[in-house]
């Protein structure tokens, strides 16, 4: 278990901390942590608030990542899935929400709304070259596999 330090915001009180649903889970739900009810219409997108802020250690990102009951359910799943918290990020955890269903969907505060998954991560130094070594592969993608 890594601690991460984490902070509320005040408009967070009474809320939980983003949890683990089951002892098994990777993600930990994001709650929504405005008082006002958000009605997305349509192809409606908002970024919503989650009340907290985070410390995430060097070499460590957290993903905001959709709910897939959300998904099915109502079409509704992030925008920039999955995004992105930088270990020097200490602003207020935000999910950009988007509505892709064909109804309206009502978000109310304390609904759980997305899922963090911490990761680790690596970071590189390049090493510029002529040219790269051969493979199997070569430049092929995009399908060239076949289907
Ligand atoms: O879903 C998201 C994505 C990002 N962030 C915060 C944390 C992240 O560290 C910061 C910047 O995100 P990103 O790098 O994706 O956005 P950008 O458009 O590149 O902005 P910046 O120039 O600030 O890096 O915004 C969120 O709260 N929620
Ligand atoms: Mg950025």
């Amino acid at each position: 278990m890594l601690r991460v330090k984490i902070k509320r915001f005040p408009h967070a009180e009474g809320l939980e901390l983003p949890f683990y649903a089951t002892p098994g889970s990777v993600g930990m739900d994001l709650l929504y942590a405005g008082y006002e009810e958000v009605v997305l219409k349509p192809f409606e997108r908002r970024l919503l608030p989650t009340g907290i802020a985070i410390e995430l250690p060097e070499g460590y990102e957290a993903q905001v990542r959709p709910r897939s009951g959300l998904a099915i359910k109502h079409g509704i799943t992030i925008l920039n899935a999955p995004g992105t918290i930088d270990s020097d990020y200490r602003g207020e955890i935000k999910v950009i929400l988007i509505n892709l269903g064909n109804e309206d969907f009502v978000v109310r505060r304390g609904d759980r709304i997305a899922q963090l998954v911490v990761a680790p991560v690596v970071r590189v130094q390049w090493e510029e070259v002529e040219e790269l070594t051969e493979s199997l592969r070569g430049p092929n993608g995009f399908g060239s596999t076949g289907r």
